[in-house]
């Protein structure tokens, strides 16, 4: 199993330690056009296997993309992150034409890879790389929903005054501050609705601070974040190259499904050695669904800014 990731900056280079760590891969190749950094990230990191125990390869390459040759997976980070006060959508001048190369690039050398998009506004990115490229549309995932799943879990902890692992929980809709859309209702502690321990006011907080997770980690880290980033994508990854058949809202093209059409964004899916195998249509109501719609007009207008 050969994974690349574009771009070995904080969030590739967090995925590739996330990646080897989990020790399912045999080998990563890390790629970023900065001279030298993908080589020094890929030296560093390969110089902790010995003392995390892992045998994944990791090597590093200055924008040579026959070394990524025969990739199964390959993850999509290059570009520029957001600064404090900004949005994910001011990203897309710069973005687009990077991920749109990179992504061209990719598939010339691994015509049968499978491509994780990450850099923002993923949502637009990933529809941009759809429209961009001849890939079956089960091989081009969006991540987003993933991570905002993991930050919803962990703002329901603090709340429940729990462990983050006894709750369960998803966020679909666009990854944006203001287009997430957390699934309160049907948010868990083992198995027990969350609506049983906590206030309707206090699970609007609970939604407010997901919506905002990275806004908040930005202004705190004067950059967006990358460890949980990085092990949301490397979960992505796994469940691929692993044909773990597991359950992630993911951004996919959507064509009827939640009755939205020609865009992608995020709704739970099965990932499988087969990329995206399938999208879940889950009931939502009125208030969910009309939740979702809001999102997709804004993920829309987004899209519309690309030059396709
Ligand atoms: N979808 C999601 O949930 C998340 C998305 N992001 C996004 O991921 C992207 C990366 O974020 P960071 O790693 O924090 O940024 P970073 O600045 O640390 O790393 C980006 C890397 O991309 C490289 N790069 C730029 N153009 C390139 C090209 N044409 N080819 C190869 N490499 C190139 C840069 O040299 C840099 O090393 C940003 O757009 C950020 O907004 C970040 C966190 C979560
Ligand atoms: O907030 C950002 O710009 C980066 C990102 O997508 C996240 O951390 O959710």
């Amino acid at each position: 199993m050969k994974v690349t990731i574009v771009g070995a900056g904080a969030v590739g280079a967090s995925c590739a330690e996330y990646v080897a760590i989990k020790n399912f891969a045999s080998e990563v190749v890390l790629v970023d056009i900065k001279e030298g950094y993908a080589e020094g990230k890929a030296m560093d990191l390969m110089q902790t296997a010995s003392l995390n125990g892992f045998d994944t390869k990791i090597t590093g390459s200055t924008n040579d993309y026959s070394k990524t040759a025969g990739s199964d997976v390959a993850v999509i980070t290059s570009g520029i992150p957001r600064k404090p006060g900004m949005t994910r959508e001011e990203l897309i001048g710069i973005n687009a034409g990077i991920v749109k190369e990179v992504a061209s690039n990719l598939i010339k050398h691994s015509p049968d890879v499978t491509l994780i998009v990450v850099s923002n506004p993923m949502d637009t990115m990933t529809y941009l790389v759809h429209k961009t490229t001849k890939l079956p549309k089960n091989k081009i995932i969006g991540m987003g929903g993933a991570l905002d799943s993991a930050r919803f879990k962990y703002r329901l902890s603090e709340a429940l005054e729990c462990p983050p692992s006894d709750v369960d929980g998803m966020v679909i809709g666009g990854h944006s501050d203001t287009g997430m859309v957390p699934l309160t209702r049907l948010a868990t502690r083992n198995s027990v609705p969350v609506t049983a321990f906590l206030s309707e006011e206090r699970l609007n907080q609970v939604s407010e601070d997901t919506k905002v997770g990275g806004a908040t980690l930005t202004k705190l880290l004067g950059t967006s974040a990358w460890y949980a980033p990085g092990a949301a994508v490397s979960g992505l990854v796994q469940a691929i190259a692993c044909d773990q058949k597991k359950l992630f809202p993911c951004s996919a093209l959507l064509e009827g499904e939640y009755g939205l059409n020609d865009l992608c964004i995020g709704v739970p899916a099965i990932l499988g050695k087969n990329g995206l195998e399938k999208i879940v249509e889950i009931e939502l109501n009125d208030a969910e669904m009309n939740k979702m719609t809001e999102s997709a007009e804004g993920v829309k207008k987004t899209n519309g800014l690309l030059e396709v």
